[in-house]
């Protein structure tokens, strides 16, 4: 299995959008900045989802990776770094998910 990670993927990003190569996707998509970027995310959501309900395990795979460069690249481009999103990830295991759901509505209705 790989040790590849999601914290390896973000350095990568990170280095080929300053690259300024022609070849390279992620400054294509650097260049054409993060509303660009997060339409990208979302239609590779939704290919996500595609996959999830009607295709095999092999695409589901594919398609949530691709998911996941295009959430890496729009993170840099808003300047959130990986280990932010982490954090708040390992906040949340101190309580369940329906805990947490609740929180944000108290949160929200003052
Ligand atoms: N993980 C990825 C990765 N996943 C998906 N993609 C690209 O995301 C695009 C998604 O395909 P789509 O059909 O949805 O988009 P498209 O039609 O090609 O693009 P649009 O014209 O619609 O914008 C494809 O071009 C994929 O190659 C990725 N591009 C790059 N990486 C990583 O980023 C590294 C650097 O890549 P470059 O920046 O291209 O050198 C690579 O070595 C990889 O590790």
């Amino acid at each position: 299995m790989s040790d590849f990670t999601l914290e390896d993927l973000e350095k990568i990003v990170a280095a080929r959008a300053t690259s300024g190569d022609p070849s390279s996707y992620t400054a294509t998509l650097v260049e054409k900045g993060a509303a660009h970027t997060a339409k990208k995310l979302g239609e590779e959501a939704v290919e996500t989802v595609i996959a999830a309900i009607g295709e095999d395990d092999e695409r589901l795979a594919s398609e949530s990776a691709d998911l996941l460069y295009h959430l890496l690249v729009l993170l840099h481009l808003k300047h959130v770094p990986l280990s932010s999103v982490m954090a708040e990830l390992a906040r949340r295991t101190a309580q369940t998910g329906l805990e947490e759901k609740a929180g944000r509505s108290r949160a929200t209705s003052h």
